[in-house]
């Protein structure tokens, strides 16, 4: 039996090549088609949703899909690994006097997808992972007042990136679980791009991804 396939999305082409360059020292990347979506939830749901169409209408369907890449972490070691327990749409809602209310709120639909949670467990040991939900937004935060408001309204949130509710929102519409894995570049905060460690952030989801990888090959839904 051929090895289920697995779709890998990155946003940049530098998480793409990292994670490439990881499953190639780990097993190999058989079964695995690593692809960089672009910067964005929606990027990343127009990339998600045409490579498992395109799969699926060549026979060759997609069982599970990743979100892949670096983070801003919630209070997470830089170059540290986290894995998704809900991937979250933080700011896809609307703005009230009395606060944020997202799309679930307004009654308009999901606001967050949850990975199968054994998986999230497995995936979590294997890659040394810190786990939690895990935000998708489509502004870095940049204020200490932005990453509070976050915390508070997610408690529990190890990191924010922006693409993971895009790929799962296209893998949910093909009937396919969706996991999101990052490693942390930077802290939820003040703006100091400075301070990011993205050569160390690759290396590490490089690292993450050949670890996780077996799990996956081993999973049966
Ligand atoms: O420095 C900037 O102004 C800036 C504006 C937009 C995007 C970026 C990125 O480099 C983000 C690229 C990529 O990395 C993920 N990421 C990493 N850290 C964070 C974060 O603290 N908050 C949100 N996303 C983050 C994200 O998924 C992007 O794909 C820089």
């Amino acid at each position: 039996m051929p090895p289920p396939r697995i779709l890998i999305v990155t946003a940049v082409t530098a998480e793409r090549d990292a994670v490439l360059a990881g499953l190639e020292r780990g097993d190999g990347a058989d079964g695995v088609e690593v692809l960089a979506a672009g910067v964005g939830p929606a990027a990343a749901a127009a990339a998600t949703a045409t490579a498992l169409t395109s799969a699926a209408s060549r026979e060759v369907p997609f069982c599970l899909v990743v979100s892949a890449g670096i983070a801003g972490g919630f209070g997470q070691p830089l170059g540290g690994a986290v894995v998704a327990t809900s991937i979250v749409a933080a700011d896809l809602g609307a703005d009230t006097p009395d606060g944020f209310a997202s799309v679930a709120d307004l009654g308009f639909g999901n606001a967050e997808h949850r990975p199968p949670p054994a998986l999230v467990r497995a995936v979590a040991q294997a890659a040394d992972a810190a786990q939690g939900p895990v935000l998708t937004v489509s502004t870095v935060t940049g204020t200490d007042a932005r990453a509070r408001e976050l915390a508070t309204r997610h408690p529990g949130a190890v990191a924010e990136a922006m693409e993971g509710f895009g790929v799962a929102e296209a893998a949910a519409a093909h009937g396919v679980p969706a996991l999101e894995l990052r490693t942390v570049s930077n802290a939820v905060g003040p703006r100091d791009r400075a301070a990011w460690r993205i050569p160390e952030a690759l290396a590490a989801l490089g690292t993450g991804c050949a670890a996780m990888l077996p799990v996956l090959r081993a999973w049966e839904p």
